[in-house]
């Protein structure tokens, strides 16, 4: 039987070089500047997997000399109080980042409270302002999801200059700013999604394929060019037949193996990546924040 013949881009072990230099800066920093990084992360609710990654967060946080400023409110907290949590966060001198866990309850307006955080605090790259400087190509607080692909196909040397590359998906936390990044690295770059036809003609012809549809397992073998380069975006929690719950991408990862160049894994491909460019972000600020 063929097996996999795709090298795996690992994410997980990028991730724990990139924090170790983190903690090296800021071990070096932290006296001269006085104080530590800060990173506010707001939770709201009791989603289980939003509170394990909160968790993640924080542990990471804690790893590389990161303060944790989190803050968890009850589900029914109100669109009012939160923003005047984010307003006291935009002025408090130890918080460099501050973000808020999606998804929120449906009675809040993420959006809105996006557009509440300072955009230099603004860890998750999602502020109006950062996704504009990103649309212009200037220097800004990137997502941290698509930069963490970005930082990976980097470290693999992949070359992206001119490579036809296709995002499936077009959220605001993945797909648009994934898209954005491509092409400001100059690949030539197509968005499928929920409403694009004939899909599998379009991932076909992908050197670069991006899944971030969060749809478990939507992209198999035959929809994938022999020698593309794979990325797994998908976080999708499954039960199999048993009823045991695993964590699944959005590709079938045994089939596609055997015919992409490299492909990224779930757990341990993208995941740990988004973590990372969280502390990068946070660290890249309280750089600027002291610089002066
Ligand atoms: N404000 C934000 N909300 C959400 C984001 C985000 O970037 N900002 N992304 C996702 C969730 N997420 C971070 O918040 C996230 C998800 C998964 C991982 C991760 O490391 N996954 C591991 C597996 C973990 C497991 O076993 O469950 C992996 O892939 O190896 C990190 C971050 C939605 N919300």
């Amino acid at each position: 039987m063929k097996t996999q013949t795709a090298q795996i881009l690992d994410g997980k072990a990028l991730a724990a070089k990139i924090q170790q230099e983190l903690a090296a800066t800021i071990t070096e920093l932290q006296p001269k500047i006085g104080r530590p990084p800060g990173l506010a992360v707001l939770m709201v609710g009791d989603n289980p997997a939003s509170a394990a990654y909160v968790s993640n967060k924080e542990k990471a946080c804690a790893k590389v000399g990161i303060a944790s400023f989190g803050q968890h409110f009850p589900t029914q907290t109100s669109q009012t109080e939160l923003e005047e949590v984010i307003a006291e966060l935009n002025q408090d001198e130890r918080v460099d980042g501050i973000l808020v866990q999606l998804p929120l309850p449906k009675h809040l307006d993420a959006i809105a409270l996006l557009h509440k955080i300072a955009p230099d605090k603004d860890a998750d790259g999602l502020h109006p302002v950062n996704l504009g400087r990103l649309v212009r190509g200037e220097a800004g607080l990137r997502s941290c999801t698509p930069a963490g692909v970005m930082r990976l196909l980097e470290e693999y040397k992949i070359p992206l200059v001119g490579k036809q590359a296709v995002v499936v998906g077009r959220s605001i936390l993945v797909g648009k700013p994934m898209a954005l990044m491509l092409l400001e690295a100059d690949a030539t770059v197509t968005i499928a999604h929920s409403r694009t036809q004939d899909l599998k003609t379009i991932t076909q012809n992908a050197d670069i394929l991006i899944a971030a549809a969060g749809i478990p397992g939507l992209i198999t073998a035959e929809m994938v060019k022999p020698g593309a380069v794979v990325v797994d975006v998908g976080i999708n929690r499954i039960s199999d037949s048993s009823g045991k719950s695993r964590l699944v991408g959005d590709i079938d990862f045994p089939t596609t193996a055997m015919v992409a160049e490299y492909i990224t894994p779930v757990p341990g491909g993208i995941g740990p990546m988004t973590v990372t460019l969280l502390l990068q972000n946070t660290v890249s600020s309280y750089l600027r924040a002291t610089s002066n």
